[in-house]
């Protein structure tokens, strides 16, 4: 068994959609990225290619690469969870957390788990999704971004 771990953060700005966990939540703001910069998607990803010793989503994903501009990080999910089966390995489990301020998580965390768990092609009881505030500190508590925390299990398949 191999353990990962990813921390990833965006800016909030006007003008972008808040996309998390592949789900599309109605706020005054988005974050700022490459990509749609789904936080939470990019923190599983980086735990996930960190425990097969595949490095970071900037190496497979690179922010330079005209391929990435606004594209859903729901497929780079899907490739990522590619690259691990030629690997051998299966997704034991994935813990995630969002830190956010505002807006309220826990009404779309079921999605949210759905989204993930269908780009992985595993059962949504391997993945968990937590959120929390940091209670008005730091710049997620100035709600001038979101970050997120992944953990995760890798299980070597046998042959
Ligand atoms: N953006 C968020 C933040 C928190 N939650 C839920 O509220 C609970 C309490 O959060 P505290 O930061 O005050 O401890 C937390 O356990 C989450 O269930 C949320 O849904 N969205
Ligand atoms: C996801 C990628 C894709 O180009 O772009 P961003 O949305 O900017 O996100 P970041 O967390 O900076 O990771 C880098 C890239 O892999």
């Amino acid at each position: 068994m191999r353990v990962g771990m990813g921390y990833d953060v965006h800016k909030l700005t006007e003008g972008r959609k808040l996309i998390l966990g592949g789900v599309d939540i109605p706020w005054e703001k988005g974050l700022l990225g490459h990509s749609d910069a789904d936080v939470l998607i990019h923190a599983v990803m980086d735990a996930l290619l960190g425990a097969a010793a595949l490095g970071d989503i900037g190496k497979h994903f690179p922010d330079t690469d005209p391929a990435y501009k606004g594209i859903s990080s729901i497929k780079l999910l899907v490739h990522v969870a590619e690259l691990l089966r030629k690997q051998g390995y299966a997704v034991g489990n994935i813990d995630a957390t969002v830190i956010a301020q505002k807006p309220k998580m826990a009404p779309h965390i079921p999605q949210m788990r759905k989204n993930m768990a269908d780009a992985l092609g595993i059962p949504e009881s391997k993945i968990n999704i937590k959120a929390t505030t940091e209670e008005g500190l730091g710049f997620t508590g100035r709600g001038e971004g979101i970050a997120s925390q992944a953990i995760c299990l890798l299980i070597e398949k046998q042959d």
